[in-house]
């Protein structure tokens, strides 16, 4: 009887939270990503779908009024450093001059293009003046509208700092504020892991599966065993680097844990209403209830490891979002997996977090203890081929150098003029601005050239000329942009196993290239028994398109007067790319 009961309490519908009214209730194929267009690139234009429906409504049109900037004279908004490694006096190296008309952003950094954008801002791949290393720069979208957006806004640089190191989590950098916005300068990865993921070849994927479950338990491990919760687990907060490492990133709604209650890291303005900010498609059941802990991201990470084993869209609202909350799991998908994924799976999604098993009881099962060992070996060795490869080419490199000096020592080869630099100077003409034009009013051209590239060009960062997908995620709450290049290494991580494909073969000879129309668009699928759907796509065609258009887009850029390309930019470190083209240059010096 009573077993009765519990069932009939455990199958009632949860209450669904206030803004799944406009989710998707029904199921259908994951959408299209929109190309970025090259009008994008100014931030007032442009908007996904994703950041129509997660940010802030517009600024009121003015209607007559003189900006304030012009009203009065334009000070240089003071540069606020936030992070104790700004905030240490004085600083090492620091290259930032306060009395100079050029923003801290200016100073510091050179910028090398748009990685990607989120809810929150924009995220660009710059060059830091002061150590030559590569970083990204996290920019807040527009200047903060009052102290409460601003309070929100701080903490996850906040939260992020707090952090201890750790291998499987971002790495911060510094943040400071300027101009009204917050910057985060963080370590650079190569992309997220959903548009990883969205750029493999469809059908599921458990070797891959399984290494992201290893990497995002030591890292939720970590936070774990501090007292953190992180509470917005997902693929797009989740970043890969060159060799295949997985960094848990975006800490805008971690929690501290404290033994009595659970209260916000920031501890004002923060409560159960704030339950449904993360992502409704990874929520736990028991945010609705206000209930944070732990269990939460488990839950989280197994919606996550379902996504990426099974490569589905998974529901954020109707029938497959309850379902997922009760324990049921998309048998036609998961039928696939091996009985041992399907296990951790099943324990991760358990309705009731006492009835989860926690970080350290996971990492502690023989299936995880046996993946782990592997994905330990596979990143050593991985990491150590890179470090290797970097070494051989900077030995390459200087050697070059050294022969090339040789050869210009003799008398003869003196007689060919050696080309002019230009100084240093006009390259930063370019790219830097007066303060007081980037302190202009918000969606001012001069406020954003440091940041934006040129109109012309949809491809903004050299990472850009070799990202081939131009798809705007409708569901994700970041990074409508295209992807980034395929990492060069061939992994586990990025072999998918397509010997197990149950009830998928029909989806993925749908998914093949062969199915794409040439215009780019996708066939429909048959639709599925199952609320959730067969997910990533990739878009061969324009990839092919885009890496052909890049060259021509590379020059087009070098056009532009208000960014430089990496080609134009002063090498302070050593590019492998350029090693035939140093060659050459030795060959052509040499000759009479
Ligand atoms: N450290 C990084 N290295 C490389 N790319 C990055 C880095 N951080 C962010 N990106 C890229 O920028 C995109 C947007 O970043 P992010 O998701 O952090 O922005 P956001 O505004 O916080 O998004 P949201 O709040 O919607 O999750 C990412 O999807 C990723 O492609």
């Amino acid at each position: 009887m009573s077993v009765a009961v519990e069932t009939t309490v455990t199958r009632a519908p949860l209450p669904v939270p206030i803004h799944f009214s406009h989710a998707e209730q029904s199921f259908s194929l994951k959408k299209r990503r929109v190309p970025f267009s090259s009008s994008s690139t100014s931030n007032s234009s442009y908007s996904s779908p994703a950041q129509l429906s997660r940010s802030l409504p517009p600024l009121p049109p003015s209607k007559g009024c003189i900006p304030l900037s012009r009203m009065f004279p334009q000070h240089p908004s003071p540069w606020t450093p936030l992070s104790c490694s700004l905030s240490k006096s004085p600083r090492p190296n620091s290259v930032y001059d306060p009395s100079k008309q050029e923003s801290y952003f200016s100073q510091c950094f050179t910028n090398l293009g748009l990685l990607g954008r989120g809810s929150f801002g924009e995220v660009y791949k710059v060059q830091s003046n002061e150590d030559g290393r590569q970083y990204a720069v996290k920019r807040s979208a527009h200047r903060f509208r009052g102290s409460s957006e601003r309070n929100r806004s701080l903490r996850e640089a906040r939260n992020h700092e707090q952090l201890c190191p750790h291998p499987h989590i971002l790495k911060f950098v510094a943040a400071w504020e300027e101009c009204g916005r917050l910057f985060i300068q963080t370590e650079l990865c190569s992309t997220s892991l959903l548009l990883h993921a969205e750029n493999q070849p469809p059908g599921p994927d458990e070797s891959s599966a399984w290494a992201y479950l290893c990497d995002l338990l030591s890292a939720l491990q970590h936070l774990h065993s501090h007292g953190f919760v992180h509470l917005d687990l997902k693929p797009a907060n989740v970043l890969i680097t060159d060799s295949g490492r997985l960094k848990l990133g975006d800490f805008g709604l971690l929690f501290e844990v404290n033994q009595k209650s659970i209260e916000p890291v920031e501890g004002k303005g923060k409560g159960k209403e704030d339950a449904q900010e993360g992502d409704p498609r990874y929520m736990a059941p028991e945010l609705l209830r206000g209930e944070y802990g732990p269990a939460a991201d488990v839950f989280s990470l197994g919606v996550s490891i379902l996504e990426l084993a099974c490569n589905i869209e998974v529901p954020n609202g109707g029938e497959g979002w309850q379902q997922l909350r009760q324990g049921c799991l998309p048998s036609e998908f998961t039928r696939g997996l091996s009985t041992e994924l399907q296990t951790v799976l099943g324990m991760m999604l358990a309705p009731e977090p006492s009835e989860r098993p926690t970080v350290s009881e996971l990492l502690a099962l023989p299936s995880v203890r046996k993946h782990r060992w592997k994905r330990r070996i596979y990143l050593m060795f991985t990491e150590t081929m890179l470090t290797l490869t970097s070494l051989c080419q900077l030995v390459v490199y200087f050697g070059c150098r050294l022969l090339s000096s040789l050869h210009l020592s003799f008398p003869r080869h003196q007689t060919k003029p050696v080309p002019c630099t230009p100084p240093r100077d006009s390259w930063d003409k370019d790219l830097t601005l007066p303060l007081s034009a980037m302190h202009a009013d918000s969606g001012s051209p001069e406020e954003d050239a440091v940041f934006l590239l040129g109109p012309t060009d949809p491809e903004l960062s050299p990472t850009f000329s070799h990202r081939v997908k131009s798809r705007l995620s409708v569901e994700s709450t970041s990074t409508p942009l295209p992807a980034s290049p395929q990492p060069n290494h061939r992994s586990p991580v990025h072999t998918p196993t397509h010997s197990k494909l149950g009830d998928w073969s029909s989806y993925n000879l749908a998914q093949t290239p062969s199915s794409i129309h040439s215009n780019g668009s996708y066939h429909t699928l048959t639709p599925s028994a199952s609320p959730i759907h067969a997910g990533r796509h990739t878009d061969n065609m324009s990839s092919t398109q885009s890496q052909r258009n890049s060259s021509t887009k590379s020059s087009q850029r070098r056009g532009c007067n208000w960014v430089r390309t990496e080609e134009d930019l002063p090498r302070s470190s050593f590019e492998p790319k350029n090693l035939l083209s140093l060659f050459e240059e030795t060959t052509i010096e040499g000759q009479p």
